[in-house]
């Protein structure tokens, strides 16, 4: 199956099912010299990890990293950096009757129709659990961007219908939030507003925004790989995305240029400066060294305790209640999977921009 590479300087590939021995990564094209150790990478873990609270999936695992490779005495050594999570409670009866149906909303038809053959125990590859390998490599380019002042931060916009207040927001307030909502008044509601839905035995999509702040301008490759192009497909990859804008975003559409346009200025450095940022920190698919902003949509987890109806693969109608340990919201847990799909994004840009100015080419070898 090709498709499990992401990245052309910063490679990144994920393997392992949600039912199999383990799940992993191989980070290909990190640079000699990074402090790293499997602490570092745990921390970022700990963060998707599955059973944390109410509101998350209740299947219990540790997802302990090992780093197999590419480290020395407590710094990358420039060669691939494999990284793998044991999965320890897999409870594949839950998928028995499952091995003939198709969850509504999930991949089970579409791969079923696409290799003819299906490892049924679980999402498989289209599992939420296939995200460890994004977080674990995720964690590599956000250390790696960290040396370059450059911050991503993901939060919680919205849950159902309750959307935070920006005049409440505070970012320490993410991690007290059991749904990482920077707006606590809103946090509280939303908890509420799960708390309906789960006794209904249904589930509920949300917004993730996230914004990047130190990015210098310039970074982005025209027309193909642009830096919002390639944003966009890394965070559509993730499983139950449905929707990803920028900045203004959708709302574009109804603008006039008048408003749309954000004007230039220059600050008292002499730095040129934007006075409002509609672009997202991205003109031309180049970052223009404001911040960059984007959301993503997720839909509602679609394995539900309700009576729905489907098919099986012989054709016939059948009626299905999905069993099994299932988030009731996706959300909380892909905060810091979108952090770690833009990290990587940022870092294999940044890569790829190295060879962008022969002046800079120049400045560097003939120093
Ligand atoms: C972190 C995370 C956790 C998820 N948890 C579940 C879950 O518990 N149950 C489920 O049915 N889908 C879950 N999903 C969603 C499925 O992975 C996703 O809907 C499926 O791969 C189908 O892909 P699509 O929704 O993008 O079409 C999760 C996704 C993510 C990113
Ligand atoms: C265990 C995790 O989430 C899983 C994501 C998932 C799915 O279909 O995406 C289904 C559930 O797992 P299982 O395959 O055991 O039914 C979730 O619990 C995890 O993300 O670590």
């Amino acid at each position: 199956m090709s498709g499990s590479t992401y990245g052309t300087q910063f490679k990144v590939t994920t393997w392992g099912e949600s039912h199999g021995k383990a799940v992993g990564v191989v980070v290909d094209g990190c640079p000699a010299g990074l402090p790293l150790s499997e602490e570092m990478i745990q921390s970022y873990l700990e963060r998707r990890k599955p059973g944390q609270n109410k509101y998350s999936t209740p299947r219990k695992e540790n997802d302990t990293v090992v780093i197999e490779s590419g480290i020395f005495e407590g710094k990358t050594t420039g060669t691939p950096i494999s990284m793998r999570v044991v999965n320890q409670t897999q409870r594949s009866k839950d998928y028995s009757e499952l091995a003939s149906l198709y969850r509504p909303g999930h991949a089970d038809y579409t791969f079923d129709q696409k290799y003819g053959f299906r490892d049924y125990r679980g999402g498989g590859r289209s599992s939420g659990r296939e995200t460890i390998g994004r977080v674990a490599a995720g964690a590599i380019a956000l250390e790696l961007l960290k040396q370059l002042k450059i911050t991503v931060t993901a939060y919680t916009k919205s849950i159902g219908t309750i959307t935070i207040d920006y005049s409440r927001c505070n970012r320490e307030n993410i991690e007290k939030s059991p749904v990482c909502m920077p707006d606590l008044e809103a946090s509280r509601q939303a908890e509420e507003y799960l708390k309906q839905q789960m006794e209904k035995k249904d589930s509920t999509g949300g917004m993730v925004e996230c914004i990047i702040t130190g990015m210098p301008a310039g970074i982005g490759e025209p027309v193909f790989d642009k830096l919002d192009a390639n944003l966009a497909k890394a965070v559509m990859s993730i499983g139950a995305v449905k929707g990803f804008e920028i900045g203004s975003g959708f709302q574009a559409a109804s603008m006039n240029g008048s408003e749309q346009n954000d004007e230039f200025c220059v600050d008292e450095m002499q730095r040129v400066q934007k006075k409002t940022n509609y672009a997202g920190g991205i003109l031309g698919g180049i970052s223009d060294g404001s911040e960059i902003i984007f959301r993503a949509a997720f839909k509602p987890t679609p394995s539900i305790g309700q009576l729905q109806n489907t098919v099986n693969n012989n054709g016939e109608a059948v009626p299905i209640i999905v069993t099994g340990r299932h988030d009731p919201i996706i959300v909380p847990r892909a905060v810091v999977v979108v952090e770690s799909m833009a990290a990587i994004t940022l870092v294999d840009m940044i890569f790829q921009n190295m060879t962008s100015r022969l002046d800079k080419i120049c400045e560097f070898y003939m120093k």
